[in-house]
């Protein structure tokens, strides 16, 4: 039996994942419960990789909304901008406590979660410079100049190794089944957001990299699990960035630090009971 994480107020079991090979796809089932919110929901997630091709989204998501006293289903809403932006919102929480140096960007990826990285991060902690790298230079070139139009400072870059240099920051959101991040090309100090998955939600960073990094995730438990493969190779996580935040855990600012993001469905769960409390006012 899968353990569930469970404090005073959440139980939010490790979520199911169901591949389908034949389709390169993969379909999720996400529920969490809040005592303190009132609150219950369970997103529905597929990621289908291939998506792009046919002018989809590869990340598409559902999420159901219940009244957590009665069972009934209050409301079925899109959970595709929601897993967009408390994604980046995760990802914003780790890098303040985890990085003080907060000068350059740089960006692996150039599809929905580096576009919302860039400006999430960067609405926070207003880079100088922003760096985008994609295996397909020209998706790094039309993020850079969306991102431009917005008056943000971007340089594209031809290979990842470039883009990474010096960076205080940078984020990984591809689907590469292969690394492509390596340990020599970081800079002491970096913070490094893991936010993809490939064929395992660790195959973008380069195993030495792992092995002298700090690495912080959302949720143990499920790491367990999903970061089976690391586990297996000897590598430990240091702990949660929850931990982090309240102060059980140290913030090891000055190494390199990983945030192994692997996305919470409490975190669909409190932005689903926002938006719909927010429906609900404009409603009345
Ligand atoms: N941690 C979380 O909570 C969370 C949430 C949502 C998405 N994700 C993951 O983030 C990643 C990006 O999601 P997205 O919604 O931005 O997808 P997307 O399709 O919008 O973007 C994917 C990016 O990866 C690039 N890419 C595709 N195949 C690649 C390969 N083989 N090598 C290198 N680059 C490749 C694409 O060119 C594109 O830039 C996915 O792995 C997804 O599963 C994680
Ligand atoms: O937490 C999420 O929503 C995503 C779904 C796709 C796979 C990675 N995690």
């Amino acid at each position: 039996m899968a353990s569930v994480s469970m404090c005073n107020e959440v139980i939010q079991p490790p979520r199911m994942f169901m591949r389908i090979p034949s389709k390169n796809g993969v379909l999720l089932t996400m529920p969490a419960f809040s005592e303190s919110e009132n609150a219950m929901a369970c997103k529905l997630v597929t990621a289908y990789p291939r998506n792009v091709e046919k002018g989809l989204s590869s990340i598409i998501a559902t999420v159901l909304l219940f009244d957590p006293d009665t069972g009934k289903v209050s409301a079925i809403m899109d959970g595709n901008e929601i897993t967009t932006w408390r994604t980046a919102a995760a990802s914003v929480v780790a890098t303040k406590y985890l990085n003080n140096q907060t000068k350059t960007l740089a960006i692996l990826g150039a599809g929905t979660q580096a576009r919302s990285h860039a400006e999430a991060l960067d609405l926070f902690f207003n880079f100088t410079q922003i760096r985008i790298w994609n295996h397909r230079y020209e998706r790094a070139q039309k993020l850079a100049s969306n991102l431009e139009k917005e008056g943000k400072s971007v340089v594209t870059c031809r290979n990842a190794e470039e883009c990474v240099q010096d960076a205080d920051v940078i984020v990984t959101a591809t689907f590469s089944s292969s690394p492509i991040l390596k340990k020599d090309w970081i800079k002491p100090g970096a913070h490094i957001n893991a936010i993809g998955a490939g064929i395992s939600h660790h195959s973008e960073l380069e195993m030495e990299l792992y092995e002298i990094a700090v690495i912080y995730t959302d949720d143990m438990s499920s790491a367990k699990y999903e970061l089976k493969g690391l586990l297996d190779a000897g590598i430990s996580i240091f702990g949660e960035i929850g931990e982090v935040i309240n102060g059980s855990k140290s913030a090891e600012c000055n190494k390199i630090t990983i945030f192994q993001s692997l996305g919470m469905a409490v975190e669909d769960l409190v932005s689903a009971k926002l938006i719909y409390e927010e429906y609900k006012k404009m409603k009345k």
